[in-house]
Parts: structure tokens; sequence; C-alpha cells
């Protein structure tokens, strides 16, 4: 079953067009990151779904139910947007009663599907506090609680994670992946931050100037991004020239070193996992991140590297 199918949606604000002819699906249970550059229309895609934006064309069906023309409170869907804040006046629990009760649920009912999501979130014991109270990870964890309580077939997240210090956002993502497969609800969430996409989705949409232009899932898309843009904007650096049109795409289990030529070190960085090169191959520059271990294999400015001709992947450039 869908929890959510787009049909060539699409929304202009004036003479912007910030999301074209789109169409995408999420299963149920299924989690799936919309990526793309800021302004690339992301964004926009979630507020259609959710009803805060009125697409100019295409259709919009949450759980089966066509909700294109239903205003939020009638689509059923789970937001936790950035700017959605929690109610200041009411506390954690009544926070993530609210949208049970909106639904019509009795308070009795609505608290206890509340305590159940707060447990799931492992903030039963804060449901007394107010938003003003918490630290920024439980307050979004209370966000996504809320989302989660109502029940909804579908959870739209904007940057969920945002605003938050790394070491909470790796734990997080942790309880976020656990969280997702208990509900069973499908996930469409919007992220920068590449690393998260992959722990978290199941399938990843890449997105370019209003369009969708690449789907698949998640570990397919990164190793093998369907055109050059789509690479680089996913992190691949080493893009080197080809022929006209074309680019070769060098992933790092296509360098073997220790062997072959040797090349020259033109730049050296030390990072916190080793050291970053840019070797001059003959096709062009390489960046290489090197352990500990690999840059010992460095022979004063040189490094013997050969490339695997068939791990390269010759793309399109489209940049
Ligand atoms: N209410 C609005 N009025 C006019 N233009 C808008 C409005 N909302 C968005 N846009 C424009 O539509 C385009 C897509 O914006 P959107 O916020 O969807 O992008 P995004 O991919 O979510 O970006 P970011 O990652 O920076 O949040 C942008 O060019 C933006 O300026």
């Amino acid at each position: 079953m869908n929890a959510l199918q787009l049909t060539g949606l699409s929304k202009r604000f004036g003479a912007v067009t910030a999301v074209q002819d789109l169409s995408l699906k999420v299963a149920a249970g299924e989690t799936v990151a919309l990526l793309g550059p800021s302004g690339c229309g992301k964004s926009t895609v979630l507020r259609c779904v959710a009803g805060l934006e009125r697409p100019n064309a295409g259709r919009v069906e949450v759980g089966q139910r066509d909700v294109t023309e239903l205003p939020p409170e009638a689509r059923h869907v789970g937001l936790v947007f950035q700017d959605y804040a929690l109610f200041p006046h009411l506390n954690v629990l009544s926070n993530v009663a609210y949208g049970p009760r909106m639904r019509g649920k009795t308070r009795a009912h609505a608290e206890a599907q509340a305590r159940q999501t707060l447990a799931l979130v492992g903030l039963e014991t804060l449901e007394g506090r107010r938003p003003a109270q918490l630290s920024g990870g439980q307050a979004q964890r209370v966000a996504l609680a809320r989302a989660v309580a109502t029940g909804s077939p579908l959870l739209l997240l904007d940057e969920p994670l945002s605003n938050l210090d790394e070491q909470l956002r790796a734990r997080l993502r942790a309880d976020l992946r656990a969280l997702f497969a208990r509900v069973g609800a499908g996930v469409l969430i919007v992220t920068h931050d590449q690393r998260e996409a992959l722990a978290l989705a199941h399938r990843v949409a890449v997105m370019r100037a209003g369009r969708l232009i690449q789907v698949g899932g998640a570990q397919e898309v990164f190793a093998q991004p369907a055109t050059a843009w789509v690479a680089a904007f996913l992190g691949h650096t080493n893009l080197l020239p080809a022929s006209s049109g074309e680019v070769l795409l060098v992933p790092e289990n296509a360098v073997r070193l220790g062997e072959g030529e040797a090349l020259p070190v033109v730049t050296r960085q030390t990072t916190g996992a080793g050291l970053e090169v840019t070797v001059r191959h003959p096709l062009g520059p390489l960046t290489l991140h090197l352990s500990p271990r690999e840059a010992a294999q460095l022979e004063g400015d040189t490094l013997r590297l050969s490339l695997t001709p068939p791990r390269l992947l010759p793309l399109p450039d489209d940049r």
C-alpha cells in the first residue's frame, strides 16, 4: 500500500517554478529522503503534501485517499517541521495528545496514546514539563512523538535533526530508524545531510531545480549516481574529464594504492581521520582520503597507485 503518491505535482510562485511535474511514491513502512541543494523545491513538496501550499497542478494521495483539495487538518499527515514549534503553554503530554484529541479521541484515550508514543521516544518521564523546560534534543523528540501519535499513515519530516549537535544527531538518527520501523508509517524526510539520508532512508529522491532527477535505493544512488551533477552533489570529488559531454567518476574502491605509477602529490592536508591528498593523475587530479596506514605509503612527494578500469563510471556531464 502507498502511504503517499504524488502525481505530476507542480507549484509556481510568480515567475519561480519551485516544483515541476514531480511524481513520487512512498510505500507504507518505507522512508524516502528528498535530497537537493538549497532552493530546489524540497520544502515546497512537503508543504504541498501537508496542505500548506496549493499546487498549480497534480495530485496528492495520502494512504490511497486523494487529499489534493483538502485543508491540512483533514489530510491525516504527521508533521515535524523546523519551524513547527511545540505549543508553549501545553505540557509535553498535552502537546503529544493534541493530534489524537483533534481527531475526536476522548481525553483519556488521547493521553494513553500520547504516553505510549512518548515511551517510544524515551521521554515518558518528562510528560509534565513545558517545552521551555526541555533541551533541544528532547524538544525534537517531543515533536516527533507528536507527529507519530497522530497515527497518520504518513509522516513528513523537514530537517528534523537540525539545530542539534553532532553527537545528539547520531543518537537520534538511530532512534528514528528504530521508531519508523516500529510505527510502520511511510516517511518522507527532507535533509541536506547525506549521512542522515543514508542512515535513515530506504530510497532517496534527488531534486534539482524543481524536478526529480534520480530516485533509487539509498546505497545504489550513492554508488551509482546517474549524472555528474548528482555525483558532485552527493559529495564525490573525483570526476575526471573524459570524452566530450562525459566525465569519469573514480569511486574510492577503484583506487589501488602501492602499485602502478608513482604520481606527484600536489596538496596534502591532515584531517581527523588521517590525510587528504591530491595527486596529479594523467587523467586529472585525484583527491584521496588516506588512513594513517595508507599515508605510510607516501614516498616523499609521490604516491604509487593504479585505477581499476571496470570500476570507473562514465557519467553524462550535466553540470
Ligand atoms: N512562499 C514563497 N513565495 C515565493 N517564492 C517561494 C516561496 N516559497 C518558496 N519559494 C521559492 O521556491 C523555490 C523552492 O523553495 P523551497 O523552500 O521549496 O526549497 P528547498 O529545497 O526546501 O530549500 P532549502 O533547502 O534552502 O530549505 C525557491 O526558489 C524559493 O525561493
